[in-house]
């Protein structure tokens, strides 16, 4: 990638704050398009996408299948560089990825080779050398006090991405970028990582980019929802989840919940539609 990024890759360096906040982990959208050119086959996947996020907020975003909505996750991670338009952090135009921007997909990067504690310890052990006791009170929080030892593969699904989620905040991350993480759970386990995430969050309040198909998971969790566009995907509607903190699943037997949430399932609805008649036009 052939774009400068200002701050070193180190995490040990204070980076630049948000204007006056003093916060970290604003993220700019700026007239974001990307095509991908596999074959010659043009793919705009997302085009005029804008968007501001606080440093500290909890953004989801939902969308029809293949409307762009990982892709423009990548480009914050720095896994993509865009074709045209910016991705700033702190101002800082993105151009690699940093572990101040942690990722977490639907399947977990554990390496199945190291221990859940030798997984954690990884990324800080690479920066700057792991702080005695760190990785075992964030396994405690987890709720992995006792798997230390344990290898990823050994372990259920949910145990796993508590493990990966245990990884990421190892790296102290101001941005929480988070690609349909739960969805491949069941509802149970489902449940119980969102509410492990909102402690975190509520605690910590690093911005948190939030990938989901789940209309209920989004106004649960987020400040706002963006809605997409079919592809090529743009902001399509902003909804302010306007519902107190802290949260918690008693939310969604409110009125305001289900207000919010007919309102964004209709919005879907109509590109979902708007997908197929693509996909089906070819
Ligand atoms: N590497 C690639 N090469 C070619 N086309 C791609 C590539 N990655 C994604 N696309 C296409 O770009 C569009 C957007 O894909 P993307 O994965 O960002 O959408 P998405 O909204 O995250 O989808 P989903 O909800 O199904 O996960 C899709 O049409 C997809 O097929």
């Amino acid at each position: 990638m052939s774009k400068p990024n200002t701050p070193p890759d180190d995490s040990t360096t204070a980076g630049p704050t948000s204007g006056t906040t003093g916060k970290t982990g604003e993220i700019t959208i700026d007239d974001l398009r990307k095509v991908y050119d596999p074959n010659g086959e043009h793919v705009v996947a997302v085009d005029d996408m804008n968007l501001e996020v606080d440093a500290e907020e909890f953004v989801a975003i939902l969308g029809p299948s293949g409307c762009g909505k990982s892709t423009v996750m990548d480009c914050i991670a720095g896994y993509l560089e865009p074709t045209a338009g910016d991705v700033l952090v702190d101002g800082n135009r993105v151009s690699e990825p940093d572990p101040k921007r942690g990722v977490v997909f639907q399947e977990n990067r554990l390496f199945p080779w190291k221990t859940v504690q030798e997984n954690v310890e990884f990324g800080p052990q690479m920066r700057d050398g792991v702080e005695e006791g760190r990785a075992e009170s964030i396994l405690d929080e987890m709720g992995l006090d006792g798997f230390e030892d344990s290898y990823p593969p050994g372990l259920s699904g949910g145990m796993q991405q508590r493990a990966e989620l245990a990884r990421l905040l190892a790296n102290d991350p101001d941005i929480m970028l988070m690609d349909e993480p739960f969805s491949a759970l069941d509802a149970l386990t489902k449940e119980i990582m969102q509410e492990k995430l909102l402690e975190v969050w509520e605690r910590d309040n690093r911005t948190v980019l939030f990938i989901t198909h789940d209309v209920e998971e989004a106004i649960l969790l987020a400040d706002r929802v963006i809605v997409m566009t079919a592809r090529p995907g743009q902001v399509k509607d902003v909804i302010d989840v306007d519902i107190d903190r802290p949260r918690d699943r008693e939310v969604v037997t409110t009125d305001r919940f289900t207000e919010l949430r007919e309102r964004a399932l209709s919005v879907i609805r109509e590109e979902a539609e708007r997908a197929l008649e693509q996909e089906a036009g070819g």
